[in-house]
């Protein structure tokens, strides 16, 4: 791919400032000027209320001074400031960025006069084109440009098309791109500048301008001049490259206030629109000068046309001049020192700029179609000749003076001319062809962009069905009609839901349009085919001279020529994907990487806030993690990430993807089978999603079997969710046999240099992370151990399960990753939800403590290793395991069964051990704020059973339970040996 997309650029708004002269009107009121320029950047403002010998009031001035990037005075020139603000977003332009300059005061400070200008003083309008049309015609680029030009006014919430008054009132519209667009809007062609500045002045005859108190000439709208430059190579390329900058200046409408314009009626009307529109720009203003800020807010640019048309040049993809103005008069002091509060504002903001270039990527499978097309036609041609030479050489008998006659019917003359109509018709129907590519790949980006609306309606349709039962739960004690009137309202639609509702008619309807043309294009290729048909039909039916022979093979010649070219072009393209595709896997690697980084540090945050204790173990696996941060090894990855192109999901690339996805898989396997102790242990087999039979004494892997812990897996990801995509994608549009197996070959090499840089970090952590176990599993008695999959699996649980029992701090929002582990969670089967809890217990076996109550209010209970509730369990069986065990004890099966009462002070724990009679149940009793500890001994009978889940939320008691299936009838040490208990094991976990 030539010359692509570069990253986006930050823009920071260049805010400039320019003071009109004093004029007569001020002069005659007696003001005095009180806004000084004071260098090339500061302004002060000067308080007119001020008396220098009034020393009380001296604390109290309103002096202040402004920096802005570029103040002009009375003295600058039309040209010092068009040099200074706009001359340089030329070129950004004609190099296919978008660019705004607006003018923005109150009334009467000379926006108009900088926009616009005189005639003997001509504006930033006037330079700018003429500038414009120079820099095009200076470029040495192989481009074709053309200039479209639309000039419209805002006048009272109306937008009226100044080129064209007649067309009425015109709408807004946004398109498939999330771009604003005016619909039925005029826009004036040309590629000549005078054309382009009689225009301009037609536009201005008809734009609302009025006199008021406060100016002469007072625009009573804004108006909005847009410029386009639309560049294409000359060169037809499969990778036809398509430049699209656009500059709009604004010249809007002027704050005013009704004492100081005098307005009344129909003014006052304007006015109050006026003001209302600069209201909400101001407001966009205010929120995007705090956007990214502490204070940032949601930027509303739908409260006024005037917001949503400068959408882009505020918040989006522009370079964006504002040229702010004022009167230095003191009786426009109020005005003034608003405007500057605004412009000071302003500075702040910043957008994110991106060339526009549109890269006609082709389908690899209309390309395929056309190769067959011209394969065919090809053979057709070649037998016809074949055939041709055949016949003559049968007919060398027949009769010489009728061939000579019938080849004389056909002069020189006659002959060049079919062939040249042979050959055109060729050429058309070769750009009609591309021309219906074209149209396949618009409505294809047109179907992702309606689906990717649906789609976001109907997962906030479904949040909001979830909420609406959640809360349903919760008002169970409430009257119905309470909760039919709580279910009717809802929580208020978002924007973004709005918008993607409008978007969808619009997208629709342009699906339909584009479908439309494609069926016209299609009707008018079977015209031209049948056309050429028609004129190779006059052709001699004996070839019987070299001329004629010549045409046919020429044809044959160019079909070829054209086939060859096809072919290149399409091994570009589907290189190109390869590209897309390597780039997708790095950015799922990349973002998998991302949130295990954001698990781990939430993680530590939180261990060193609650000042947990930390195992060395873990503490050593931390310092891995730091230290391959710090190395850098792991950003390999990070590094090979080079996302050239837009990250639109693409059917294509889905197939491309999907062909990759079992190599994926099978190298993830490998890698997975390299460290994984799951073949060793199979009583870990639930950290995998694998499941042991303990008939067999094999793991097996149930195939319906949901494994959402795969969320986390650091490898898995990239597989799946291709996989996904793949299954989700409609029809494949591109068949298979259209990708080399060169190409494919190389696909593999680079997934599997990807899942080799991948496995190698997670082989080595995961030896790291078993040795940890075996130590652990020496410490508790229990052999397991655990793979990194498990770890990181747990880790993020523990993180979404600490977050939803610690109290937020400050009211912050739950994050979006936050809630969609909580949705994850919620979704699970219950059967997952019990395998979880299982984790949970395996990691408190790893001392890895979670807080499950407020930590101030208990703290005493740091960790699991220090938990004296939980010590005489791990005393036990450590006990056992050594050997010292009570000869009264059983084989101490497992660590299990949990009848935990927690309300207020006193932590009621039954450690129940059960066996060969006389067995004993400890009766514990712990008041947690005194520290003191009770054990009771009773006889009973039964295996032996102890909790892990000491530690829970008052009031989150719930009776044990023989629900859990994955422990139904087996503990982990009996599933470590193959057996099953005689005595099913309770477990309960809350
Ligand atoms: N820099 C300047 N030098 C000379 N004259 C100026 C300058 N700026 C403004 N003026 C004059 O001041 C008057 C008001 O200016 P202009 O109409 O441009 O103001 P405006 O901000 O566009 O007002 P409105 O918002 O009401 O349209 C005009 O007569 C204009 O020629």
């Amino acid at each position: 791919m030539k010359d692509l997309p570069e990253e986006w650029e930050d823009h920071q708004l260049t805010v400039a400032l320019r003071i009109r002269p004093l004029n007569d009107a001020d002069i005659e009121e007696g003001a005095t000027a009180v806004a000084h320029k004071i260098d090339r950047q500061m302004v002060v403002l000067m308080d007119p209320c001020e008396d220098s010998e009034n020393v009380l009031r001296s604390n109290r001035s309103r002096e202040k001074t402004y920096m802005f990037d570029v103040v002009f005075d009375y003295t600058a020139t039309q040209e010092d400031v068009y040099v200074a603000t706009t001359k340089n977003l030329i070129d950004g332009v004609i190099a296919g960025y978008n660019a705004t300059v607006f003018a923005y005061g109150p009334t009467g400070a000379g926006k108009t006069y900088t926009m616009l200008g005189l005639d003997s003083e001509p504006g930033i309008y006037i330079r700018t084109l003429n500038d414009l049309f120079r820099a095009i015609e200076d470029s040495t680029e192989d481009l074709d440009c053309t200039v479209y030009m639309s000039y419209i006014e805002i006048y009272n919430e109306i937008i009226r098309d100044l080129l064209n008054p007649s067309s009425g009132y015109l709408e807004l519209r946004e398109d498939a791109k999330g771009e604003i667009r005016i619909a039925g809007i005029t826009e004036f062609s040309t590629c000549n500048a005078k054309e382009i500045m009689a225009l301009l002045t037609k536009g201005n005859k008809q734009r609302t301008q009025e006199s008021t108190a406060a100016n002469k000439t007072s625009s009573r709208s804004h108006a909005i001049l847009q410029v386009t430059v639309k560049q294409k190579s000359r060169v037809k390329d499969i990778n036809e490259e398509v430049r699209v900058g656009k500059l709009f200046m604004v010249d809007l409408a002027g704050t005013e206030r009704a004492s100081q314009t005098q307005n009344r009626g129909k003014r006052m009307k304007e006015g109050a629109h006026i003001n209302r529109s600069l209201l909400a720009l101001a407001n966009c203003i205010n929120a995007l000068s705090e956007k990214g800020g502490k204070g940032a807010q949601f930027v509303n640019y739908r409260d006024s046309k005037l917001t949503r048309l400068l959408k882009d040049a505020l918040g989006g993809n522009s370079r964006t001049v504002m040229i702010t103005h004022i009167s230095p008069a003191s009786s426009n002091f109020e005005e003034s020192r608003n405007t500057l509060v605004y412009a000071d504002k302003a500075k702040n903001i910043r957008t994110k700029v991106k060339r526009n270039l549109m890269n006609v990527s082709y389908h690899l499978a209309q390309y395929t179609r056309i190769i067959a097309e011209l394969r065919s036609e090809i053979d057709r041609l070649r037998a016809k000749i074949d055939q041709q030479s055949q016949e003559q050489q049968k007919g060398e008998k027949a009769d010489i003076h009728e061939i000579q006659a019938e080849v004389q019917q056909y002069s020189h003359g006659e002959m060049a001319l079919l062939q040249e109509q042979l050959l055109s018709a060729f050429r058309e129907q070769m750009e009609i062809r591309r021309s219906l590519m074209e149209l396949e790949n618009c409505n294809m980006e047109l179907h992702i962009d309606t689906s990717r609306h649906l789609l976001t309606i109907s997962d906030w349709e479904r949040d909001r069905a979830r909420a609406r039962q959640g809360r349903g739960k919760v008002t169970e004690e409430k009257t119905d009609r309470d909760k039919e009137e709580e279910q009717e309202s809802g929580p208020e639609e978002p924007q973004f839901v709005t918008a993607a509702r409008e978007e969808i008619g619009p997208l629709l309807a342009e699906q339909r349009k584009t479908m439309e043309l494609k069926r016209e294009l299609e009707e008018k290729l079977m015209t031209m085919k049948l056309k050429s048909s028609k004129i190779e039909e006059l052709l001699p039916n004996r070839i019987s001279n070299r001329e004629q022979r010549d045409i046919l093979t020429l044809l044959c010649k160019v079909h070829e020529l054209e086939l060859e070219k096809t072919e290149i072009q399409s091994a570009v393209l589907c290189k190109e994907y390869v590209l897309r595709t390597k780039d997708f896997i790095i950015q799922r690697h990349e973002q998998q990487r991302t949130l295990c980084d954001d698990i781990i540090h939430q993680q530590k945050a939180l261990i060193e806030d609650q000042g947990l204790c930390v195992p060395e173990e873990l503490q050593e696996l931390y310092s891995l993690y730091f230290s391959e941060l710090s190395d850098g090894s792991v950003d390999q990855i990070v590094n090979l990430h080079t996302f050239t192109t837009n990250p639109r999901v693409d059917n294509s690339l889905m197939i491309m993807a999907s062909q990759m996805r079992l190599d994926v898989i099978s190298a993830e396997q490998q890698n997975n089978r390299k460290f994984s102790p799951l073949d060793k242990h199979p009583c870990d087999s639930s950290s995998s999603g694998l499941d042991y039979d303990s008939d067999s004494n094999r793991v097996f892997k149930p195939l319906s079997k949901p494994q959402p812990q795969r969320r986390h897996h650091l490898s898995s990801s990239p597989a799946l969710s291709i996989k996904v995509c793949a299954v989700k994608g409609s029809t494949p549009i591109c068949p298979t046999e259209a990708v080399s197996p060169d190409t494919l070959r190389e696909i593999v090499s680079d997934t599997k240099s990807i899942s080799v840089i991948a496995a190698k970090r997670r082989s080595h952590l995961a030896k790291v992370t078993n040795s940890r176990v075996a130590g652990l599993a020496l410490t508790t008695g229990l052999k397991s151990s655990v793979s990194m999959d498990s770890l990181v699996s747990t880790l993020a649980e523990e993180s979404s399960e600490v977050k939803r029992n610690t109290p937020r701090h400050g009211g912050r929002s739950q994050s979006k990753q936050d809630l969609k582990t909580t949705e994850a969670r919620r979704e699970l089967p219950e059967r997952n939800q019990h395998k979880k809890r299982s984790r949970s217990f395996e990691a408190s076996k790893r001392h890895i403590q979670k807080p499950r109550q407020n930590p101030s209010r208990y703290p005493a209970l740091k960790s699991i290793s220090d938990n004296r509730l939980v010590r005489p369990a791990l005393n036990v069986i450590q006990s056992h395991n050594s050997g010292a065990g009570n000869p009264a004890t059983p084989p101490v099966a497992k660590v299990k069964n949990t009848v935990s009462q927690f309300t207020g002070e006193v932590q009621l724990e039954k450690l129940e051990i059960r066996g060969t009679p006389p067995s004993i149940i400890h009766q514990k009793h712990s008041d947690v704020k005194r520290g003191q500890t009770t054990y009771k001994r009773q006889q009973g009978l039964g295996d032996v059973s102890y909790s892990s889940n000491l530690l829970q939320q008052p009031g989150n008691y719930k009776k044990s339970t023989d629900e859990n299936p994955r422990q139904k009838g087996m503990t982990d040490v009996n599933r470590k040996n193959g057996k099953k208990p005689k005595h099913p094991v309770k477990k309960s976990f809350v």
